[in-house]
């Protein structure tokens, strides 16, 4: 097992989903795997794996923010060998277009947190694995999911979003906001492995999805993750 997860070498798929909330590890594995098996328990970061379409899949949940997501993302690659990550996050809409329920695939990920400042002084660029995202929008079109595709933004704050900054990225066209994608980027562009961040709106200007929705509405999301992982996948 690695510090933060109670697994054994191969309890691991080499492809994962990656949601912030452990429950939706569950919910995951509970909803599309065939087989699931639980490998990790550790402060109730839940880690399942199962087969999905035949293949071998995992989904583990990452806790909130970028030092949360960092610890799990570390491990996974250095320790379990995972080669293809897959965060599925919820979000905040930050452009008119972009809708309660819509599904919007990270292309970029802007970031204020201390993670790239300390070691490129802010100006590192965390980027998607082209291959994933490509996988991810065509698979969407395959499947009739209408995606929405650019720029999201991983604050440091949940609290406190409607700020200069925020009205800034608006501006500039950052689709939306949520608080782990640009560090899942540097750490898989680091480490030489493919990562990705699509996103469900549940919070928009309009309304707030509730707690269950939010845990109950992500399917289209997660199918279309799970659609696109398995083509990385042997
Ligand atoms: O729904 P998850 O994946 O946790 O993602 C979003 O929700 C949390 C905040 O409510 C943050 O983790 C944010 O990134
Ligand atoms: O970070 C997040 C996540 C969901 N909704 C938001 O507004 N922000």
């Amino acid at each position: 097992m690695s510090l933060h997860i109670g697994a054994k070498p191969g309890d691991i798929a080499e492809s994962i989903l990656l949601p912030g909330d452990p429950r939706r590890a569950k919910y995951i594995a509970d909803t599309f795997f065939e087989n699931p098996v639980k490998f990790n328990d550790v402060r109730g970061m839940w880690g399942f794996t199962g087969t999905y379409k035949g293949k071998k899949v995992s989904a583990m949940g990452t806790g909130m923010g970028i030092p949360s997501i960092s610890i799990y993302a570390n491990e996974l690659i250095r320790e379990y060998g995972v080669k293809n990550l897959i965060r599925v996050g919820t979000c905040g809409a930050m452009q008119d277009h972009v809708g309660l329920k819509d599904v919007v695939l990270g292309m970029g990920a802007c970031t204020d947190n201390d993670f790239n400042h300390h070691v490129f002084k802010g100006i590192y660029c965390p980027t998607a694995d082209f291959e994933l995202i490509r996988a991810a929008y065509y698979t969407a079109k395959e499947t009739g999911v209408d995606v929405k595709v650019g720029n999201i933004s991983s604050g440091d704050m949940f609290y406190g979003e409607h700020d200069e900054k925020s009205d800034r990225f608006t501006e500039y066209g950052v689709l939306a906001g949520e608080m782990e994608g640009a560090a899942l980027y540097t750490i898989a562009a680091r480490e030489h492995v493919r990562a990705l961040t699509i996103l469900t709106v549940t919070d928009h200007p309009s309304g707030n999805l509730t707690p269950e929705e939010r845990e109950l509405t992500l399917n289209t999301m997660l199918q279309l993750a799970l659609d696109t992982v398995i083509k990385f996948q042997d």
